[in-house]
């Protein structure tokens, strides 16, 4: 059995009280979360929220204000081989254009002191073996972001940090990452993925840190997340006696939209008790069926009023 499947391990990434000023803009602020392994964590917001600028800092490319990020327990700068620790793809890859993928991956375990094989290794987990010796000018955009991910996988790290890694990628792409970075945290791994694609993520993680406005809205498992919103539970139901179900439903406090197609959508209350209602009544019912909250709908409901364009 996986870790992934075992549940969350420890806490690899932990961000306290993360501050970033820039002139009269603060891109991040008081932020404080944490990341467990065997995980994937979506981390969300709305353009401009500060989700790569909370990234830059975890991986030291920007200054803090205030706070700390670490990693492990450490700073990234104190980390003694990054690359061993932390994998990062925080933009699509860029390489000298004439330069094949695996030189380019070659390069890097040159300069980062690691075995030379892993250039091929890394090519084969991310299926660019076939295109390995074609120039990086002829990639498209999904073959770099595989590359990005290739080269970030070098040093085998625990850790694995991805802004945006979804842009670019064509249906079949998107699949095909999900896929990897599931198998990824199941072998125990970290993986933090920032993106505005809320159904992408809701397919993909198990946990998610919603930003807006560079302080965090909501943090924990994608379903208790969804299932903590205020009349999150949302049913749809049919009868012929529709308006008396309506009747007993707003008895009960539910909120009852009747749909075009004569169904009623019930806000408030769940299948079971929405069907314990309508026998509790004597009405006959023809259809029932409990719809979850969306991540896109908890995520508008939590960020609005927050956002604001930046
Ligand atoms: N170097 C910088 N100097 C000044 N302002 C910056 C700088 N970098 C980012 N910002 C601003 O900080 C805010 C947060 O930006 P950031 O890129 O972190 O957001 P984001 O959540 O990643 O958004 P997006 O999804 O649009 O990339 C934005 O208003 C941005 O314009």
């Amino acid at each position: 059995m996986s870790v992934g499947q075992q549940g969350p391990g420890p806490e690899a990434i932990v961000v306290q009280n993360l501050t970033k000023q820039y002139k009269q803009l603060r891109a991040v602020d008081d932020l404080s979360f944490s990341v467990r392994s065997g995980r994937v964590t979506g981390f969300l917001g709305p353009n401009g929220a500060g989700k790569t600028t909370t990234l830059r800092m975890l991986v030291g490319l920007v200054r803090p204000t205030a706070g700390t990020a670490t990693i492990n327990g450490h700073r990234y700068a104190e980390l003694a081989e990054p690359l061993r620790h932390v994998g990062a793809v925080l933009e699509a890859s860029s390489a000298h254009k004439s330069r094949t993928g695996l030189n380019h991956l070659r390069v890097i375990c040159a300069a980062a002191g690691l075995p030379r094989e892993r250039a091929e290794q890394v090519l084969e987990l991310v299926g660019l073996t076939p295109a390995a010796k074609r120039k990086f000018k002829g990639y498209s955009l999904g073959m770099k972001q595989r590359l990005g991910i290739a080269a970030a996988m070098l040093g085998d790290p625990r850790v694995l940090i991805l802004d945006e890694p979804a842009n670019g990628l064509d249906p079949e792409g998107i699949r095909w990452m999900r896929d990897l970075l599931k198998a990824l945290a199941a072998e125990g791994r970290t993986v933090l993925v920032s993106s505005h694609l809320l159904g992408e993520m809701q397919q993909l993680a198990d946990d998610v840190v919603i930003i807006a406005a560079g302080r965090l809205v909501r943090q924990g498992p994608v379903e208790e997340v969804l299932g903590s919103m205020a009349g999150a539970a949302q049913t749809r139901v049919r009868s012929p006696q529709a308006a008396e179900l309506a009747a007993a439903l707003q008895a009960q406090g539910a909120t009852v939209t009747p749909q075009q197609d004569g169904a009623l959508l019930v806000t408030g209350l769940d299948a079971a008790a929405v069907g314990h209602a309508a026998f509790v009544a004597k009405v006959e019912l023809h259809e029932l069926a409990g719809e979850r909250a969306d991540l896109e709908r908890v995520f508008l409901e939590l960020t609005a009023g927050k956002a604001g364009i930046r």
